[in-house]
């Protein structure tokens, strides 16, 4: 089997895309999950300036918006402009490479590492019209310097350099998040143990010649305690789900998209809600993104904060530890995570 899992007789998703061929019926997502862009309702996404944090009132809108959608635009976060579009342009300079360069980097067959398509589990799945290279950056012991690309020369310093200062946002955040519930500033951050992980993924995104029959990336919520992303600098894709209708998240070229994902909301014990969200393909532009992911240690149990149960607020989930692989079983047999870990409620608790 070929590296890349794309039989050598089918086309690639980029020559498919350049070809501006009809996409093949792998790629099609049928019946409801699809839906459609609700344009007649505006539903702003929140914007949070980090370097207010320190305010109640700052703080409080972090936990209204945590607690109503599950993400908001991050600026104040101390990344000029002009540093971020240095990543942007150190991702579009990987993508750009020729197919044979980035295949030197190439995703084994049951890794999760590496550069290429849909890790692919079952004939009834549905593909995504995307690649990605994918890189775990912390702990610095765990990386695997081989799939770190060398071209551009400078990618391994950039991304050292983005991860540093990605990593000290997001810890910083989780302290406020904790803040925003009147907890300990550490409560949450303990949960996630001497060396938590964390995992890029820079997402590339061709034209697609039916935007309306195949999607970048299927609706799901991220497994990450929370996920920070570098959207493209122009072409908007990513959208969430809110009150049941697919809203798109402007592109603002300074900002930074924080999405919660299901481990905070396994340890806010439902206060805070993981963001269901998707890509959409466009004709037109090609899009590209980095999305960084923390995750408690494995080993570590995570479970609902003992401060945050209560008569009124039942614990909604029991304790696990390595979220990731019961994330990763589920996504394969095609269950919710979140809903395996939960604890049944009675009626007269609710
Ligand atoms: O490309 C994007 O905007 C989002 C990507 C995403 O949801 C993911 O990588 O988990
Ligand atoms: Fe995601």
């Amino acid at each position: 089997m070929q590296i890349s899992e794309e039989k050598s007789e089918t086309k690639s998703v980029k020559e498919m895309s350049m070809d501006g061929d009809e996409p093949p019926s792998q790629y099609v997502v049928t019946g409801s999950s699809f839906g459609s862009k609700d344009s007649s309702t505006f539903i702003p996404i929140p914007i949070i300036d980090v370097s207010l944090l320190s305010s109640q009132t700052q703080l409080h809108k972090l936990r209204s918006a945590l607690s109503s959608v599950g993400c908001f635009q991050a600026i104040g976060h101390g990344m000029s402009g002009s540093y971020l579009d240095k990543i942007r342009e150190v991702a579009k300079q990987f993508f750009a490479l020729p197919e044979e360069e980035k295949q030197k980097y190439g995703r084994a067959v049951n890794e999760s590492e590496g550069y290429g398509n849909d890790r692919i589990v079952s004939d009834k799945q549905v593909l995504d019209w995307s690649y990605r290279l994918t890189l775990r950056v912390f702990p610095e012991a765990k990386r695997r310097l081989s799939l770190w690309p060398k071209n551009p020369t400078h990618f391994s310093e950039t991304l050292e350099e983005f991860s540093t200062k990605v990593k000290s946002m997001m810890d910083y955040l989780v302290r406020c998040m904790a803040r925003s519930l009147n907890l300990e500033e550490g409560s949450f951050i303990d949960q996630f143990g001497e060396e938590p992980l964390m995992l890029t993924r820079f997402n590339f995104y061709p034209r697609c010649s039916r935007p309306d029959l195949v999607l970048g990336v299927k609706p799901h919520t991220d497994r990450s305690g929370i996920t920070v992303l570098l959207q493209d600098k122009e072409v908007e894709g990513l959208q969430v789900l809110i009150d049941d209708k697919w809203v798109s998240v402007p592109t603002i070229p300074d900002a930074l998209v924080v999405n919660l994902g299901d481990q905070m909301q396994i340890m806010s014990n439902g206060i805070f809600k993981s963001i269901m969200h998707r890509v959409v393909t466009n004709t037109e532009k090609l899009r590209m993104s980095v999305a960084m992911f923390n995750e408690p240690e494995a080993e570590n149990e995570i479970g609902p904060l003992e401060g945050l149960i209560d008569e009124t607020r039942p614990r909604l989930y029991r304790n696990v530890k390595n979220y990731g692989d019961i994330n990763y079983r589920c996504f394969q047999e095609g269950k919710i995570a979140l809903e395996t870990v939960k604890i049944a409620q009675n009626s007269d608790q609710k």
